[in-house]
C-alpha cells in the first residue's frame, strides 16, 4: 500500500485489464512533517551534536558548538509542489517564516495563494512579509534555495534529477531533503558532493537502492538517514490500510472508481459506511472505469 506507485507497471496492468490502486491524501500531512523534521535535524545538525552527547564529548558550552543555519528568512525551495510539496512548503514558510521558490510542471494556485495572504498577515503585524516564487526552471531553483525538498513522482523525467551538475550550482551550505523517491537523486554523486561540501547537508528518507545505501553515504556526518518512516504515523497507516482494503472490496463488489482521489475524508469516517466507490483506482480512466461522485 502506497501513494506513489512507479513500482508497478500500470501499462502492463492496463493492457491486461488489471485496476491498480494506491493511497492519496492520507499520508500528506505525515510525509510533509517528516521532510520538515529532516530539514530541521539537517539545519541545525541535531543527529551530529545527538552523537556527540551520547559519545560524552560534550565538556561545556562553546559559541561554535554544532553552529548550524537559521531558517527564519531564508527560502525553501520545493520541486514537485503537489499534495506533499505544498503541505511541506506551508510548513516551512509558516512555522519559520522562510520565503517560498518552487518549481511544478503545474502552477499551484492554492499554494501561492496561501503565501500570498500569510505575507499580508505578517505586514499587518509589523513583520517582514513572506513571498512566492514560481521558477521557469529547475536549476532557479536549485540556486536560489537554501533549503530543497524534493517531492515529484518518480518517472523518467525525474530520474537522477539531482545529478552532478545540478549539485555544483548548489550553495555550499544548503539543505536537501529527499522523502520522494530515491532514484530522484544519483546518490553516487550526492556522496561525492558531501564529502567535498562539508557544510553541505542532507536529510533522506529514501535511497536509490533501498534497503541498501550508496558506499560512504552511511560514513557522512552532514547526512540524516532515516528509513523510509516518512509515512509512519497510526493514523496515515491506518488510512492507508483502509484505502487499500476499500479498493479491494470496491473492485470485488463492481463499485465504480471514486470521482476526486484527492478528497478521500468520506472513506476514513470511523461512524459511518463509506461510499459504494473505490477510493484511488489510478488507471481507472485507462480501463473505462465508470467514475463515482458524493
Ligand atoms: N517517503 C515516503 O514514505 C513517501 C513518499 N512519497 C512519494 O511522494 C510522491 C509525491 O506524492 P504526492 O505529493 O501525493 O503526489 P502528487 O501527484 O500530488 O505530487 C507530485 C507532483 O510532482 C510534480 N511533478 C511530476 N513530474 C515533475 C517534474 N519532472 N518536475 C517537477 N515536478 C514534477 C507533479 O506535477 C505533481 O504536482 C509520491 O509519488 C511518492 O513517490 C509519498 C508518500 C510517502
Ligand atoms: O506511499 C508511498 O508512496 C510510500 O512511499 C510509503 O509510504
Amino acid at each position: 500500500m502506497a501513494v506513489g506507485y512507479n513500482n508497478v507497471d500500470v501499462e502492463a496492468a492496463t493492457r491486461n485489464g488489471i485496476a491498480v490502486g494506491n493511497t492519496p491524501g492520507v499520508l500528506t500531512e505525515t510525509t510533509a512533517e517528516l521532510a520538515a523534521s529532516l530539514s530541521l535535524a539537517a539545519a541545525r545538525r541535531i543527529v551530529e551534536a545527538d552523537q556527540f552527547m551520547r559519545a560524552g564529548l560534550y565538556d561545556g558550552w562553546l559559541p561554535h558548538l554544532f553552529v548550524g543555519n537559521l531558517l527564519k528568512g531564508q527560502t525553501v525551495g520545493v520541486i514537485g509542489a503537489g499534495r506533499i510539496g505544498s503541505a511541506y512548503a506551508r510548513m516551512m514558510i509558516e512555522g519559520f517564516k522562510m520565503n517560498l521558490i518552487y518549481y511544478d510542471l503545474y502552477q499551484s494556485t492554492r499554494l501561492e495563494k496561501f503565501v500570498t495572504a500569510y505575507g499580508q498577515f505578517l505586514k499587518a503585524n509589523g513583520e517582514q512579509p513572506v513571498t512566492w516564487k514560481r521558477a521557469a526552471t529547475m536549476e532557479d531553483v536549485l540556486r536560489e534555495a537554501d533549503v530543497i525538498s524534493l517531492h515529484p513522482v518518480l518517472d523518467k523525467t525525474t530520474y537522477h534529477l539531482i545529478n552532478p551538475e545540478r549539485l555544483a550550482i548548489m550553495k555550499k551550505e544548503a539543505v536537501l531533503v529527499n522523502a520522494s523517491r530515491g532514484p530522484v537523486i544519483d546518490e553516487v554523486a550526492l556522496v561525492e558532493h558531501l564529502k567535498a561540501n562539508p557544510m553541505f547537508r542532507v536529510g533522506l528518507d529514501v535511497f536509490e537502492d533501498e534497503p541498501y545505501m550508496k558506499p560512504g553515504l552511511a560514513e557522512m556526518k552532514n547526512a540524516v538517514v532515516v528509513p523510509h518512516i516518512a509515512s509512519a504515523s497510526k493514523w496515515t497507516r491506518e488510512g492507508m490500510a483502509s484505502l487499500a482494503a476499500l479498493n479491494v472490496l470496491g473492485k470485488i463488489k463492481g463499485y465504480p472508481a471514486w470521482g476526486n482521489p484527492n478528497l478521500i475524508e468520506p472513506f476514513l469516517k470511523e461512524d459511518a459506511t463509506p461510499p459504494a466507490a473505490c477510493p484511488s483506482i489510478v488507471n481507472a480512466k485507462q480501463l473505462g472505469l465508470p467514475s463515482s461522485k458524493l
